[in-house]
């Protein structure tokens, strides 16, 4: 697929990527401004490393010898931006640079949404419309590798998860190489084959989704994504009990679920520690976990723990540090209120 090593300077920015060979199908994540967008601009020709190899599997698309231009390249860009023609029709818009069959153009432009719109002028859609045109007339270049920015950033999470369910059966039956940068961890693991999280400009790791995410929102103490499977145990109506490794989870839940992955995310600071379990309690869920360790920064302590085999630091004051006394090693309760099945995929 698409495989490459660079190393890229721009001002004060610098960028290195050793090795680095993608899947199908790889999610870019990792926080605003370390580079996601620039790296796709490199791999896309919009912008030329100094020095470094990109190849398309046998293609050479830049080395010490040689450079395709972005035009050369076998491959469509969709940003957050739109960037249609404002003065023409959707359905010109389209059309200017079709290669797919007309079969497979009409199922685009109805299972994307857009048959509706064809005959409107680009300026007259919203930010979302254009968006789901602009994924359209990607895919209607037939690219072979498809850069993806933020390109759901319009569209509400019902809209965006629907679309890229779509967009994703669409990819691995045309082989279509494809990376994704997204700041939602949900739809990352749902897409991604493998994810590449950038740390820093240096720091580039490819590796599972879900274990690559979480490591870095576990540090940043932000939301964890944990997939979930269904179980038998009885809720009441609107709630379903998931199941965690050897754990339940109680989440609110549609009566129909579909085939495939459920994802829930808990957020750390939401969570309430325990010594014991709480018999009396309005928190659904009591998941038992590790203590790995106990820090404390500015005032607060933070307790990491690991959830079946997901770690993450809880945060609390110095005063229930106090009353618990945590250490490394000891088995606590972890209190969650129900928790809400975000995408089903
Ligand atoms: N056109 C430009 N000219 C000069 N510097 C730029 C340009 N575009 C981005 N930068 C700088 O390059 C660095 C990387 O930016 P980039 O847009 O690649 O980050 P990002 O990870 O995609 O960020 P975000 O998640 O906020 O979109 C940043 O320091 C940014 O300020």
């Amino acid at each position: 697929m698409l495989s490459f090593n660079l190393h890229y300077q721009r001002d004060d920015f610098e960028l290195s990527v050793e090795a680095c060979s993608l899947p199908l199908l790889t999610g870019v994540f990792g926080p605003s401004g370390i580079g996601k967008t620039s790296l796709l601009r490199l791999l896309a020709g919009l912008e030329y490393p100094q020095t470094g190899e990109i190849k398309y599997l046998e293609q050479v698309w830049f080395d010490s010898n040689s450079c395709l231009a972005s035009y050369q390249r076998p491959i469509a860009f969709v940003t957050q931006g739109s960037f249609l023609f404002p003065h023409l029709t959707v359905a010109k818009n389209i059309k200017l640079s079709q290669r797919v069959s007309a079969s497979d153009l009409a199922y685009l432009v109805e299972s994307f949404g857009v048959k509706n719109l064809l005959n409107k002028n680009a300026q007259q859609l919203s930010g979302g419309q254009a968006q789901r045109v602009a994924l359209v007339r990607a895919l209607a270049t037939k690219p072979k590798v498809l850069f993806l920015d933020e390109a759901f950033s319009a569209l509400d999470r019902k809209a965006a998860t629907n679309l890229l369910k779509i967009l994703k059966k669409w990819l691995k039956q045309h082989r279509i190489c494809s990376l994704l940068i997204s700041h939602n961890p949900e739809d990352l693991v749902f897409f991604s084959d493998k994810v590449l999280l950038m740390e820093d400009s240096q720091t580039l790791t490819l590796g599972n989704s879900l274990e690559l995410i979480n490591q870095y929102n576990g540090k940043a103490k932000q939301a964890i994504v944990l997939s979930v499977e269904r179980s038998e145990r009885l809720a009441d109506e609107g709630w379903r009990w998931f199941k965690l490794g050897q754990q339940y989870i109680l989440a609110e839940s549609p009566e129909v679920l579909d085939e495939g992955v459920h994802l829930v995310s808990i957020s750390p600071s939401n969570i309430v520690l325990s010594k014991q379990f709480v018999e009396s309690c309005s928190a659904q869920n009591q998941w038992q976990a590790e203590v790995l360790s106990v820090n404390s920064l500015e005032g607060t302590f933070y307790v990491e723990v690991s959830l079946e085999g997901v770690a993450f630091k809880v945060p609390i004051s110095p005063r229930a540090q106090q009353t618990l006394a945590l250490k490394m090693g000891e088995q606590i309760f972890l209190m969650h209120k129900a928790v809400k099945l975000h995408n089903q995929f």
